[in-house]
Order: C-alpha cells, then structure tokens, then sequence
C-alpha cells in the first residue's frame, strides 16, 4: 500500500502535519511507525484507515477489509468483558460467535486465558488501563481482516502481556496480512521482522530495518538512536 505525496492540514492550521508525505508499507514485515509527539502518526492512521477521509488517498481496501485499533478506548464502563468480546467478534457475522470463542481462548497460554477469566465478568470501568487494552487488542487480532492498524498497542501494558500482544501481532504479518502500528517503546521492535518509518517534520525521514537504525548512530539503544535522529533531523 503506498501513499503518494500526502499533504495534511487540520482546519485553521498554517503548517500541515503532513507535507507531501510518501510511505509505502509491505507485507511480510510488521510496519512501525515512529516519530516525536505530534509529529502526525495517529492522523497519518486516520487517512490510511479512512477515518479521515482526504481526495489525497485512495486505499487499495474497502471498509469491511480494515480493523483499526484507536489509542481510546471509547466503550462504556459498565460493559464486560465478555460483552467486549461479542462486540468485537460480531463485527464479523458470518462467524458464529460460539466458534471464534473457542479458537481464541485456544489460541492463549496458560497465563492469558487467566487474564482472560477474570475479565469475562468484569466492567471496563473495574478494569486497568493495560487489561482493557489486552482484551480490546487480543480480541481484534482474532477478526478477519486485510489491513490491521494499531495506534500504540503496547502503551501501559506489562512486559509480559506486552509480549502476548506483539506475538499475536506478529501472527498476524506471519499470515500475510498487512499490518501498521505505532509505538514509542522501541526495544520491544528489537525481535521482531519490522520495517520502521520515522515520521518528523511532515514526512518519513527514514525507512529501514530496526538493526540499520540502530548501527546508523553506533549504539544499541534505540532511544539515544531516536535521540540523536531528532537532535539531526535525521541527517536531511
Ligand atoms: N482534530 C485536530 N484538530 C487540530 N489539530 C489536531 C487535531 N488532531 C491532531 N492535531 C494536531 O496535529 C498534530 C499531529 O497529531 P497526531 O495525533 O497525529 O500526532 P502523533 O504523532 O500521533 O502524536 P503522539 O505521539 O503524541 O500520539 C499535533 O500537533 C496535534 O496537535
């Protein structure tokens, strides 16, 4: 999927948040974009997802072929666990929901399907940041979809869940699905088959693979690498 020299203004903005951006994401790779706050990357999801709809982009999918996981999680408190899952796998209707229950709770290890029991009864409201975003987050990998978009799955999650969470994300590119997201923690990206984008200034200013980002500055934090990106401008 590619996107061709995008140029985005919010309404009364005299700079755009993005300027005459160009990207194109593979599949076989997990797409990572990363960048300073407000550089544009959860309004770059927007057009790519079609929540903001632009003549600027066409996507090659149609609606019902995108899920997008939103930073938010804008659900009522009072609803359960179990009520979540139903809603997030009744989007697929032609699955029935007694079939897709099973295959998920088949698909966690022992110390998720704990989780997983003790939020069946639980209120969003009564639960903590990082369990709603496991549950939202496991539950819309299971959906059958082409695109995948996660705007800062892993943020407030515990290392270990935070591993579930990529692992399933990771399932998902294995399957040849494309797959976008976003993260500011950038040593998880370090096992994983990624392809970064560093969204700053209005456009990508790199693209590669996690390790050629890393040896670009000669360390292996990649916090002092996006440091030192930024402190360059990445060297435009
Ligand atoms: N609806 C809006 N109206 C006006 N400006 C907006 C709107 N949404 C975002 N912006 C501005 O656009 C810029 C990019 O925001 P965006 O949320 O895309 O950044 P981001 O890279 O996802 O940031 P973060 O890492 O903090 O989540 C910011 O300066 C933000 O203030």
């Amino acid at each position: 999927m590619k996107v061709n020299s995008l140029t985005y203004y919010y309404k009364d903005q005299v700079k755009p948040v993005l300027d005459k951006l160009c990207i194109e994401f593979e599949t076989g790779k997990l797409n990572v974009i990363i960048g300073p706050n407000g550089a544009g990357k959860t309004t770059l999801l927007d057009i790519i997802s079609g929540v903001i709809s632009t003549n600027q982009f066409k996507s090659p999918f149609s609606e019902k072929d995108i899920v997008y996981q939103l930073q938010g999680i804008p659900l009522p408190a009072a609803m359960k666990g179990k009520d979540v899952i139903r809603v997030i796998f009744n989007c697929d209707s032609e699955f029935p929901f007694i079939e897709r229950i099973k295959l998920f709770e088949q698909s966690l290890n022992s110390r998720e399907r704990e989780l997983f029991n003790k939020l069946w009864d639980r209120k969003i409201g009564h639960m903590s940041v990082g369990e709603r975003r496991w549950l939202l987050i496991r539950s819309i990998c299971q959906l059958e979809r082409e695109l995948y978009i996660f705007d800062e799955p892993t943020s407030g999650i515990d290392p270990d869940a935070r591993l579930f969470i990529l692992e399933s994300i990771d399932n998902l590119v294995k399957k040849g699905k494309l797959v976008v997201m976003t993260t500011h923690i950038l040593y998880e990206l370090e096992y994983i088959d990624c392809k970064l984008y560093f969204l700053h200034r209005g456009n990508i200013l790199y693209a590669g693979d996690y390790i050629s980002f890393l040896n670009k500055y000669n360390t292996q934090n990649p916090d002092v690498a996006f440091q030192l990106f930024l402190n360059g401008d990445g060297d435009a």
